[in-house]
């Protein structure tokens, strides 16, 4: 390691590795692993240390000698700055690569659980313009470039609607465009955005928790419908309808308007009161015939297109025969349940959000499906005993948490219960296989097949088969 400028540097350096959290892996002469963000496997570079740690270092690229193969041409102008997608440097089928490799090592090195012959991972059909849901912030401290802060010129307008730059809570991009959500949604926020500048209206400080516009969440459906929801800081009426009108009128394609009203330090809208502006306060998605309803709380999973490429894989892991009482753990609003619905006995599904099963409740009506049991409860608390009594010991269990996994009493719950089969899904490989681990004297795995939702990014979602041994 050199030194330039008095910070620690590595020149001609090769990527060797795409890793943690997507970044480019490549080792130090002495053996410890650099971390660089944004660098591609197989580029040349030289990395200046930011971080540097007993057993590794992190640092950016200075200089790019030589350009991988591997790379691909950004589409988007805030690549680099923005922390949305930070893989489009890379073409897709690298990015295909990658991700089953990850979930393979995560499951091999943290679960050291015996592999079956995995599936190649499945590829988005779309690479951008996919996800169905964004949330944006307003901000009036917009995220500034080295070249601003340097300049004498004037910088003008401070506000901003966009993401948060990565690692910065208080500090926003101002999106110019976003490839992640087709038409009208970067239509609707630059609309937005400018009726609130024209009509002088504050954009949120979150270090003063002051001003009146704090987050914009849009939703998309398959079927064409559009959900916007404002939520607001500020309690002003007039300022909220003349906003809320704007909307109306210029997007009269919006099936659902809504807004919220809160007050508290953080953005999360799951406590607070939801407020219905204009049209219902749910949109509809599609899938096989069957129609899902979603309110401004439910998870629904973000890239329709592949969700329904997972749950087909879901259905044929599960591979239902007619007879059998399934759980649907972590049910949302009931999506994978109802899929799987006409080939079970009886499906019984368990959410945290008692709004979400509201909504799977309804679902279930809506398509005419009576073989369905939903309840809202923590995973580990509604999990137990009396419960299993009364809705009878499931032969098949799927389980699709969130990131964290499932929690250990419900991993320990699941081994006294003994399905035949286990179907786990997960969107984060590394809680996955520390749950595996805790199964593996119990349950082999038999089938794996990684689905990437999430192109451009790092992320991949992951469906394990267990069978009891
Ligand atoms: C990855 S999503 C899966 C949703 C559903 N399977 C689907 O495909 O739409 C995880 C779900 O778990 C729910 N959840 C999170 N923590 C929970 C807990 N402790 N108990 C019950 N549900 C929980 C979330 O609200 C969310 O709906």
């Amino acid at each position: 390691m050199s030194r330039k400028n008095n910070k620690p540097f590595f020149d001609q350096v090769e990527v060797i590795d795409a890793g943690a959290k997507g970044k480019g892996i490549a080792k130090a002469p002495d053996g410890r692993v650099i971390f660089i963000p944004y660098a591609v496997p197989g580029d040349v570079v030289a990395v200046q240390v930011l971080k540097k740690r007993k057993a590794y270092f992190e640092g950016k690229v200075a200089t790019l000698y030589n350009p991988s193969q591997k790379r691909a041409e950004p589409a988007c102008e805030h690549f680099g700055v923005c922390g949305g997608c930070k893989w489009q440097n890379m073409a897709y089928e690298h990015q295909l690569y990658y991700k089953q490799k990850e979930v393979e090592n995560n499951l091999i090195r943290i679960g050291k659980v015996e592999l079956p012959y995995a599936v190649p991972i499945l590829g988005s059909e779309k690479q951008y313009f996919y996800r169905n849901k964004m949330e944006f912030s307003f901000s009036d401290s917009r995220w500034l470039t080295a070249e601003e802060i340097s300049s004498d010129q004037d910088l003008g307008d401070r506000n901003a609607l966009g993401f948060h730059i990565p690692g910065m809570w208080d500090k926003i991009l101002d999106l110019k465009s976003c490839h992640l959500q087709q038409d009208p949604s970067n239509a609707i926020r630059t609309a937005v955005k400018e009726f609130a500048l024209k009509n002088n209206m504050e954009f949120f400080n979150t270090r003063s928790q002051t001003g009146l516009l704090r987050t914009l969440m849009i939703r998309t459906s398959s079927t064409g419908e559009i959900m916007v929801l404002i939520q607001f800081y500020d309690d002003l009426e007039a300022e909220r309808t003349l906003l809320l009108e704007f909307l109306k009128q210029e997007f009269p394609e919006i099936t659902s308007l809504q807004y919220v009203i809160n007050q508290k330090p953080n953005d999360t809208i799951y406590d607070q009161d939801v407020i219905c502006y204009s049209g219902r306060d749910h949109i509809f998605e599609e899938m096989e015939g069957l129609k899902f309803k979603i309110n401004a709380k439910s998870f629904y999973q973000t890239n329709s297109l592949q969700a329904y490429q997972l749950y087909k894989i879901t259905r044929d892991f599960a591979d239902l025969k007619g007879d059998e009482i399934v759980y649907d753990l972590y049910t949302g609003t009931g999506t994978i349940a109802q899929f799987i619905a006409r080939k079970a006995k009886k499906v019984v599904g368990v959410e945290a959000v008692p709004e979400a099963i509201e909504d799977a409740k309804a679902n279930a009506q809506f398509n005419t499906i009576e073989n369905v049991r939903f309840y809202a409860g923590d995973m580990k608390a509604v999990f137990n005993e009396e419960f299993i009594a009364s809705n009878g010991k499931p032969d098949v269990v799927i389980t699709d948490p969130p990131r964290d996994g499932m929690h250990k009493d419900v991993v320990a719950q699941l081994l006294k219960i003994g399905a035949r089969k286990i179907v786990y899904v997960s969107c984060n490989s590394a809680t996955q296989a520390r749950d595996l681990a805790l199964m593996d004297h119990m349950y082999k795995i038999t089938k794996v097949q990684a689905v990437d939702m999430f192109p451009q990014t790092h992320h991949v979602e992951n469906v394990v088969l267990l069978e009891k041994r």
